[in-house]
Parts: C-alpha cells; sequence; structure tokens
C-alpha cells in the first residue's frame, strides 16, 4: 500500500514529505520532480509569492543513483519566503511582539480553523490551511506519475473555464466520442495547455480569460474556474466494486476534492448525464476488427468501480480564491465588530495550477489502485505481473464464453 504525508507550514522553513510503498527501480530524478514543480508554479493571475519562490525538491532518502530503492522517500523543498518570516513563524518563543491577526476572511480557513483549535491568532489557521503545502504533495505524486509512465499511463489537464469563460469548441469531446487515437496520450495533452498562461487549449479562449482576469483584478476581486483532468493509456481492471473504498472514481473524487478550493468532481459526463435518456448515455459496446471496442466514453473511463481501458476524464470546479482586495464583510473578533475582511498577499486566480495538483493527486489515486492489483516489490516484477495480465485478457474471455 503506498501512503504519503506532507508537513509545513506556509511561511515556515520548508515543506517535507515522506513517500512509501513504491517498488525498488523506478527512473526517477529530482529533474523530473522539480519540472512538476515548476508547472504547479505557473498561471498568469498568481500573487506575488510565486515569484519569490522556485520549488526544488530535495531528495533526502530513498532514491540512489537515480532509481528508488523501496525504502520510504523523503524529500523537502524549502521556503525561501521564510527569511522573511523568521520571527513571525519561530518555532522557538520570541521576545518581539508579534501583531495577531483578528479577521477572519470569508471564504478561507480562517474563521472555523480558530475556533475547532483554539488559537488566538487567525495566523495559525492561515498557515496550514495554505496551498502551499500543495508543492509537497506535487513531489511526493510525481513519483506516482513517473511509475505511472514505465506502463503507458500518463495524466494531463487543461482549463476548460475561469470566471465563467468557457471555450467555443469543448475539445473534450472528442474523448467523449471516443473519437480520439489510441495512441493519444495525455502527455500530449500538456504539451498544448503547459504553453499557455492560462493552460487553455486555443489562443482566442485564452485572451478571453486573461481579459476576464484583468478585470477581476482591477474591481479587487478573485475568479475560479473548471478544468478537465485526462487519464490516458489505463488498462482495463484497475480499481474494484467488491468495496467502497476499491472503487477508482471514489478514490479519484476523494484525491480532488482535498484540494483547497475544489468544490466539484464529475467523472465522464457527471451531471449531465442525470437529464439524459439511458440510451442516449450508456457506452455501446462494439465489435471493432474483432476487438472490443465502445462507440462513446460517456463515463469516462470507469464502470462499477473499474477502469474501463479508455481515457479516464474527470471534471473539476475551483471556487474563486478567497482574500479580496475589495472585501466583502466579516467581524473583528478582538472587538466583536463588524468590519470588511482583512486584506493580505494573495492570488487572484489559481485554477491552472489547481489543475496540475489536481492531475497529481489523481495520479496517486491510480497508482495505488494499480499496486493494489499488480504488486511487486520490484518494478520489474511489478511489469511481469502487469504483462501477465494484460496479455491474457481476450484470450481469458474467449475461452470463459466459447466453452
Ligand atoms: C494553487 C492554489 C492557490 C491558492 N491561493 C490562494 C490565495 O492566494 N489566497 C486565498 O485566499 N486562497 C487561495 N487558495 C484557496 C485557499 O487555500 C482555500 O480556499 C482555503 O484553504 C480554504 O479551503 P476551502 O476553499 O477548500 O474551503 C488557493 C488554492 C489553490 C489550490
Ligand atoms: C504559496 C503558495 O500559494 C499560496 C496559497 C495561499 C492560500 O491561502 O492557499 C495564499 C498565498 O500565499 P501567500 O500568503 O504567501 O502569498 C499563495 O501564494 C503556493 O502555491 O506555493
Amino acid at each position: 500500500m503506498i501512503d504519503f504525508v506532507t508537513a509545513g507550514e506556509s511561511h515556515g522553513k520548508a515543506l517535507v514529505t515522506v513517500v512509501s510503498g513504491f517498488p525498488s527501480n523506478i527512473e526517477i530524478s529530482s529533474e523530473y520532480i522539480n519540472e512538476q514543480l515548476k508547472r504547479r508554479q505557473a498561471g498568469y493571475g498568481r500573487g506575488l509569492r510565486m515569484k519569490i519562490e522556485t520549488d526544488k525538491a530535495e531528495i533526502l532518502s530513498g532514491i540512489r543513483h537515480g532509481k528508488t530503492l523501496g525504502s520510504p522517500i523523503s524529500m523537502i523543498i524549502w521556503n525561501k519566503d521564510w527569511e522573511n518570516w523568521t520571527d513571525k513563524m519561530n518555532p522557538e518563543p520570541v521576545d518581539v511582539p508579534i501583531e495577531k491577526i483578528s479577521i477572519p476572511r470569508p471564504g478561507h480557513a480562517d474563521l472555523v480553523g480558530v475556533t475547532k483549535y483554539n488559537f488566538d491568532d487567525i495566523r495559525n489557521s492561515i498557515e496550514r490551511s495554505s496551498a502551499r503545502e500543495t508543492a509537497a504533495r506535487v513531489a511526493a505524486c510525481s513519483v506516482a506519475r513517473k511509475f505511472l509512465s514505465e506502463f503507458g499511463i500518463h495524466v494531463g489537464s487543461f482549463v476548460e473555464s475561469i470566471g465563467g469563460i468557457y471555450p467555443k469548441e469543448n475539445f473534450i469531446d472528442k474523448f467523449f466520442a471516443n473519437k480520439i487515437n489510441s495512441n493519444y496520450s495525455a502527455e500530449k495533452l500538456n504539451k498544448i495547455s503547459d504553453k499557455s498562461p492560462v493552460r487553455v487549449l486555443d489562443k482566442e479562449h485564452e485572451d478571453k480569460i486573461i481579459r476576464r482576469i484583468k478585470l477581476a483584478k482591477k474591481k479587487g476581486d478573485t475568479l475560479g474556474g473548471t478544468f478537465y483532468v485526462v487519464i490516458t493509456g489505463m488498462p482495463i481492471g484497475i480499481g474494484s466494486f467488491v468495496h467502497y473504498d476499491t472503487r477508482l472514481e471514489a478514490d479519484l473524487a476523494h484525491s480532488i476534492m482535498s484540494i483547497q478550493a475544489v468544490k466539484g468532481v464529475e467523472i465522464g459526463r457527471g451531471f449531465k448525464m442525470a437529464d439524459e435518456y439511458g440510451s442516449a448515455v450508456h457506452d455501446e459496446i462494439v465489435l471493432r476488427k474483432g476487438k472490443i471496442s465502445r462507440k462513446t466514453n460517456n463515463a469516462g473511463g470507469i464502470e462499477g468501480g473499474i477502469s474501463t481501458g479508455l481515457p479516464i476524464i474527470i471534471r473539476v470546479a475551483m471556487k474563486p480564491i478567497a482574500t479580496l482586495m475589495s472585501p466583502i464583510g466579516s467581524i473583528d473578533l478582538s472587538k466583536m465588530k463588524n468590519i470588511k475582511a482583512r486584506r493580505e498577499r494573495s492570488d487572484f486566480v489559481a485554477a491552472p495550477a489547481c489543475a496540475v495538483i489536481a492531475e497529481s493527486m489523481a495520479a496517486w489515486s491510480v497508482a495505488k489502485l494499480f499496486l493494489d492489483k499488480f504488486g511487486g516489490d520490484s518494478i520489474e516484477e511489478t511489469r511481469a505481473n502487469f504483462l501477465n495480465y494484460t496479455g491474457q485478457l481476450e484470450k481469458r474471455l474467449k475461452e470463459n464464453f466459447n466453452k
């Protein structure tokens, strides 16, 4: 069973992660991990913090000469901003006065955090609830991503909308129509979306979105968005219907909903399917040149909690950023008075970054259920188990039904 934990406060010294359960001999380097960290930091509409940080993972254990050892992998990402916070975030008591924060921002974790943890300073809630933590997640999930790529499984994403600005043509319709060539890889999708500062697929759409973000910024407001995560190269049979917690879509939804500010996850056509006739949405099974195939992929690559072998398609909704430069109403807890919410350095939009984080978390879910199925202490053992299974699927079906 693979597992990871992250630790670290947003303005503390560093973020750390410990990743366990992966087989030995997976080729992975800090260069690979840092590429993912860089993708997470990109995106038009982010705040000044991203100009301070250049996230790099330093590998402390579990990898030798570019290959996993099977032992826990630990990594550290230093916070460059720490040097501006040495007193405010010092783990030791300090003898300088530290101003306490008493005005919670609606939409952030400020009020629930101080109430639940019995704090007298909102700073204590901000630090760990902040999405800064996702840098450590992306580093941890890079191991899952690299592992999956060894089996031809790739995870990609693109932004569908920001602030309600949708593209004219929905590229994903091709995936739903199952018209994408089976050699198409989500890696290729990233090659297109990574080039766009808002991670969309066409220039006209990008221009409209950037105009929308500029307007929001001018108003002191923020925006959310929707994006797709696509996983290609899936074999049939990952996940299971035998237990609630082994269902693939349940694991994916949990992983992605755990990301700060994510408020909705759809698998395949999701909510749209609820409005249609069954005959219009279920993916007809057909024989193409003797091979079992589907006419469409409205299910988004999962049936009965198990991967169908078609691309997995996940749509995600992120709410607008909570911190507003033209704030809405809140209270000052120290005076118990109505007041406008507190302003502080913040992103205006983070949906493009969020899409990369969601890719990472999706890779984690798939790797977990993949390893549950194929196991192995070394990647060679995992590969042998994988090939043994995938190599015999059609043969077994024929044998079982043509007795
Ligand atoms: C990549 C990313 C960046 C974010 N940046 C900010 C930010 O700069 N300011 C802010 O108020 N919220 C930001 N958020 C959202 C908050 O972290 C989130 O709203 C908060 O932790 C409360 O959690 P909830 O929205 O899930 O309820 C960001 C989220 C993500 C995923
Ligand atoms: C630091 C990151 O995101 C941060 C997430 C965040 C929040 O409230 O979630 C608030 C901002 O932090 P700060 O207050 O330091 O400007 C973002 O920059 C990051 O993604 O690496």
